[in-house]
């Protein structure tokens, strides 16, 4: 069972317990021995022990008062210790149980989280988020309770069970039957409520599941809900599944309540069986009006034994459903793992800080330094054009004079990288076809690549494989020549700055988000990024500048101004090749322009990939590759592209005019080789 395979990791914990638990139960079961000792010899024979003694005190006239009350006193005292050991043991038991269960709690909390943050996209979406918050929460605090329920109980219930049973024999064997009655009723009990609980306790974590989805779904499209008017319609949802979730835990609850009760009478029933049996047997004289009384409360012991063993077997079930939950996500290998031995894996693997050494690495994977030789710090103004218009104190460490425009942190220009695209193609898990067909194309080192293609063509796509979010499924991605599946993941996207389509920020201030693209960035380089992605200036008009506040996901600034600090973060990684998945859209085309400008000064030497469905974004790209329904339908500049590709002359022409695309002059036959009628 998963939840017993969590306690075995807890060794040492769990035989401190069993020691301590045995020693509790010794003192428990001595209880009932000096209760009838009190009993037998401290009223009935007023203290003394010998039968023989006592009938000679007797005749002798002897005054056995102060005997009687020393006897009582003594066993008393005894009685009191004992009780004192048991609450000890007892407290201590519970801290030691108290503190495995937290600790297995923490480490599988811990150990879920590495797991999911290592998950590819892929695996986040089979699960769902709302599923893995589930199960790092809610799974794991039942799997910790019930831990610590197993500690404290079920190994305390057999040594109470066997221990009763033991002194049951040792008192009075003739009445052993009422016991084992009344031990068969309790598990019938048990087996009745276990038939009918235990799928409902199964499915309510599916349940706590459903509301977590919903509540999670309406929180974050709160102002759809709003502006459609859907909120009666989002609470009568919600209501549903929380509604579904309070009917089983009604019915298990009211289960178990009816349980309480049940075993209540079960035990009375038993008392009054001894009593009504075991008087026939102190009136024949075989048995002691103390021992009866021990005798009831053994039998007491070994029903609330059984009886502690039955509940446990109830709620393990559920736990074990939690388990269950939580090892699915510990033993899901993430489908993007990083290769053995592979490229970047060796001792020598090529890391950001020994980055800027040689750049002529051989693009292979033996030839890894090419990737992380790059001299992207090293490498001063590499590109002539990007030194022109750059202020001195605008180098790195500088702080850039504050007349000085614009204070572009130009000192450290990166070796771009080389990306290729070899007859990719590709398909989402659970997918029925392929998104991608046989991809080609190649951004050479420096060069700005753009993608564009009509909406779901596979623009995203594209970039997601290029940070290796997903694997091929044929085909191959290559950066510097090498596989990036033969590539160290961290080394991979160490080279990359990536800008996702839908920017999200953290909460924190605005340089923190900054800084989450290179922890080791000064305020000079925030600010050289920010500037380079034209966001400086607002940041600027706030009081605490790059102190300003960020709400959770960058609520709190406009869309434009999110996607221009989701691209300062890439930025500021001075990386060697930048990805903007569709980052220019929710820009005005005069900061569209200024977005471009900059980036060419500061990402000069780069290679930059550019997503966009604006054709005027994209008509400096060195490289525009057209993607329609998921190939190729062209590759080369914005001026072949229009002569050769109907599909990018489509594009094109719905968003600007013929003049503006100096189409008047092109030979009809020349503006559509392809034959396809592409062009208007
Ligand atoms: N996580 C996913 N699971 C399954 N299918 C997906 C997933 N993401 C995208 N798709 C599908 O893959 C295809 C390509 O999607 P992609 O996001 O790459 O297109 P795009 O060209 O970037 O679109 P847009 O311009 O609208 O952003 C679409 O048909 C889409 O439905």
């Amino acid at each position: 069972m998963g939840v017993i395979r969590f306690l075995g990791q807890h060794k040492g914990a769990v035989a401190l317990v069993m020691l301590l638990l045995a020693l509790k139960a010794v003192c428990d079961l001595a209880l009932p021995v000096f209760t009838s000792q009190i009993v037998d010899v401290g009223i009935a024979q007023s203290g003394v022990e010998d039968v023989q003694a006592l009938e000679g005190y007797r005749a002798a006239g002897v005054d056995l008062f102060p005997m009687q009350v020393s006897y009582l006193v003594r066993i008393g005292v005894v009685m009191l210790v004992v009780a004192a050991c048991a609450m000890v043991l007892d407290v201590a038991v519970s801290f030691v149980a108290s503190r495995t269960g937290a600790a297995i709690g923490r480490d599988l909390r811990s150990r879920l989280f590495s797991r999911i943050v290592a998950f590819s996209d892929a695996e986040i979406n089979r699960f769902s988020a709302a599923s893995l918050i589930t199960r790092g929460t809610n799974d794991v605090v039942l799997i910790q309770n019930v831990c610590t329920m197993m500690l404290r109980m079920v190994l305390y219930a057999p040594i109470l069970a066997i221990g009763g049973v033991v002194m049951v024999m040792v008192t009075n064997p003739q009445l052993g039957w009422i016991v084992v009655v009344a031990v068969a009723l309790v598990f019938a009990v048990i087996a009745v409520l276990f038939r009918f609980t235990l799928p409902r306790f199964k499915i309510m974590q599916k349940l706590i599941d459903r509301v977590n989805l919903v509540a999670r779904e309406m929180l974050t499209g709160l102002a759809v809900v709003r502006a459609f008017n859907r909120d009666a319609y989002e609470e009568e949802r919600f209501d549903g599944a929380s509604r579904r979730l309070m009917r089983t835990q009604l019915f298990t609850n009211r289960a178990m309540a009816f349980m309480m009760p049940t075993m209540m009478l079960v035990m009375n029933l038993t008392s009054v069986a001894i009593v009504w049996f075991g008087s026939g047997a102190v009136a024949a004289g075989s048995l002691q009006t103390g021992d009866l009384i021990a005798f009831i409360t053994y039998a007491m012991v070994i029903i609330m034994g059984c009886l502690m063993m039955g509940m446990i077997s109830i709620m393990l079930p559920r736990a074990d459903v939690a388990a269950q939950r939580v090892l699915e996500v510990l033993n899901c290998e993430s489908s993007v793992r990083d290769p053995e031995g592979g490229c970047g894996d060796s001792p020598d693997a090529p890391s950001r800080a020994d980055s800027l050494g040689d750049p002529s690495g051989t693009p292979t994977c033996s030839g890894k330094s090419s990737l992380g030789g790059t001299a992207h710090r090293a490498v001063p103004f590499a590109a002539e054009s990007a030194r022109e218009g750059v202020p001195e104190g605008s180098r790195k460490g500088e702080t850039a004079p504050a007349a000085s425009k614009p204070p572009y942190g130009l000192d450290a220009v990166a070796e771009g990288a080389r990306i290729e695209f070899r007859h990719v193609s590709f398909r989402y898990e659970d997918d029925t076809a392929d998104v991608l067909h046989d991809v080609s194309f190649t951004a050479e080192p420096g060069q700005v690549v753009a993608i564009v293609g009509s909406t779901g063509s596979g623009k995203s796509t594209v970039v997601k494989l290029i940070e290796r979010f997903y694997d091929v499924c044929g085909g191959a991605v290559l950066v510097d020549g090498v596989d990036v599946r033969a590539w160290r993941q961290a080394d991979l996207r160490a080279q990359l700055g990536y800008v996702p389509q839908k920017a999200f920020l953290f909460a924190g201030t605005v340089a923190s988000n900054i800084a989450y693209g290179d922890e080791a960035a000064t305020d000079d380089d925030i600010r050289a990024a920010l500037a380079a992605a034209e966001a400086l200036a607002f940041v600027e008009e706030r009081d605490e500048g790059l102190a300003a506040p960020i709400a959770q996901g960058g609520s709190n600034v406009s869309g434009g101004q999110r996607q221009r600090l989701a691209m300062a973060r890439a930025l500021v990684r001075r990386a060697r090749a930048y990805l903007f998945d569709d980052s220019f859209s929710a820009l005005d085309y005069t900061t569209d322009a200024r977005v471009r400008a900059a980036l060419a000064a500061y990402a000069a030497g780069s290679t930059q990939i550019i997503v966009a469905q604006r054709i005027s974004t994209v008509l400096a790209a060195d490289r525009i590759v057209v993607l329609d329904e998921g190939r190729v339908a062209g590759v080369g500049t914005h001026d072949e592209l229009l002569v050769t590709c109907p599909a990018y002359r489509e594009i094109a022409l719905s968003q600007l005019t013929e003049d503006e695309l100096g189409l008047g002059a092109l030979p009809a036959t020349a503006s559509d080789p392809c034959g396809k009628g592409g062009a208007r």
